[in-house]
């Protein structure tokens, strides 16, 4: 039998959100701490984007006793030494870079057999493809699994529990991702709709924004609740005409994901709203922001999707208006409350 040990390997995790940061971590020192034994099969996992959510991703990975790379732009490791032999290539690039690092290996000898991840929130602008479609067009012969869910990173760095999903089409590919990441603290679903996955992420970003701003203006819960719930019923129509599946919406990765960054301050893209709402201006806040906040981009991005196939997504242009400058918070605020009366479901 192997020794375990053997498979053990030393990794630096430069965190480029927080280069204070910087740890030396063993797998073993790791999961010896977590209380968990090494698994019968180690995997190579290489993690590409060594930002917040990537070194969580990564601490998690190792912390399972599985051999992870970690690779920034900005580190001193070349990408293609990181890929050699991976099992799984897990993105966690914010969505600017995806098609940068996508075309970097492309060309890159990979197994056949290396599955794709992607934990990335956002729509490419030129395309408005989602990550893992931009990730399948170019490898269009492997497995691409969409990790999605409520997983504000600072939080799981505490190593508080959480649950998110891994959605493929290649059932075995999401469940080997799903026991590569599950722990006692990371509890992971599977799921067959993909698209479904991903756009609850990545759509409830855009809500987030709103939502700070419901905060930041002190309109109470009850308008929260209002704007949660109604926000969800956009992201479902859009998700719709996508061909995402309504069902997904209303799991982790959805109604899941809204819960936790509308209502919590370590969201990136609730504090672009709340700092909105107080006065500040877009080009100040993002100059001081720790990370990306994705929605500012999705929600250009849907605007231009919802005029070109006519959906009706109200909260999402009126943050879209709010963002570009062209209202205040308390004129978007009134033009939701005085839209045209309707029925709660018309379509
Ligand atoms: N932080 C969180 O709590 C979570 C974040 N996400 C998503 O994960 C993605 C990354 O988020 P964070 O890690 O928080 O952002 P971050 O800003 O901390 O890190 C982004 C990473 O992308 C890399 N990157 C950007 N452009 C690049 C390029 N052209 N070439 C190579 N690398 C490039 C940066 O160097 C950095 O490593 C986003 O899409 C976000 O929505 C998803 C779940 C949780
Ligand atoms: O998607 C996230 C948690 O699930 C992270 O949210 P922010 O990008 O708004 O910080």
């Amino acid at each position: 039998m192997t020794n375990p040990k053997s498979k053990i390997r030393q990794a630096r995790f430069a965190s480029e959100a927080h280069p204070s940061d910087t740890l030396l971590c063993t797998t073993e020192e790791k999961t010896a701490s977590d209380g968990q034994n090494l698994p019968p099969n180690p995997k190579s996992v290489a993690i590409l984007g060594a930002g917040a959510w990537g070194t969580a991703l990564a601490n998690l990975a190792a912390a399972n006793g599985h051999r992870v790379g970690l690779w920034s732009r900005r580190g001193s490791q070349p990408l293609e030494t990181i890929l050699e032999d991976a099992d799984i290539i897990l993105s966690a690039i914010s969505m600017k870079g995806v098609a940068d690092v996508v075309e970097q290996i492309k060309y890159a000898p990979i197994s056949p057999e290396t599955i794709f991840v992607t934990a990335t929130k956002g729509l490419d602008p030129q395309t408005t493809c989602t990550p893992s479609q931009v990730w399948q067009t170019a490898f269009p012969d492997h497995a691409v699994v969409v990790l999605s869910g409520p997983n504000l990173s600072q939080e799981i760095e505490l190593k508080l529990p959480a649950a998110t999903v891994v959605a493929s089409d290649v059932t075995a590919a999401a469940e080997l991702v799903q026991l590569v990441f599950s722990s006692h603290r990371f509890r992971v679903y599977t799921n067959p709709d993909r698209l479904g996955v991903e756009l609850g992420g990545t759509l409830k970003n855009v809500i987030a924004i709103a939502s700070g701003v419901c905060d930041g203006l002190h309109l109470g819960t009850n308008a929260k609740a209002a704007l949660v719930t109604r926000g969800l019923t956009e992201m479902v129509r859009i998700g719709n005409i996508w061909g995402a599946k309504t069902g997904t919406f209303y799991g982790l990765s959805g109604l899941g994901d809204l819960l936790a960054t509308c209502n919590s301050p370590l969201s990136r893209n609730y504090q672009v709203g709340y700092q909105l709402a107080s006065g500040q201006t877009l080009t100040e806040i993002l100059a001081n922001l720790s990370g990306t906040a994705e929605g500012v981009n999705t929600c250009q991005v849907l605007v231009q999707i919802a005029q070109q196939k006519n959906i009706v997504i109200p909260i999402t242009e009126q943050v879209y208006r709010l963002l570009q400058g062209e209202v205040t918070p308390r004129q978007a605020l009134d033009e939701l409350m005085l839209r045209d009366m309707k029925p709660e479901y018309n379509d």
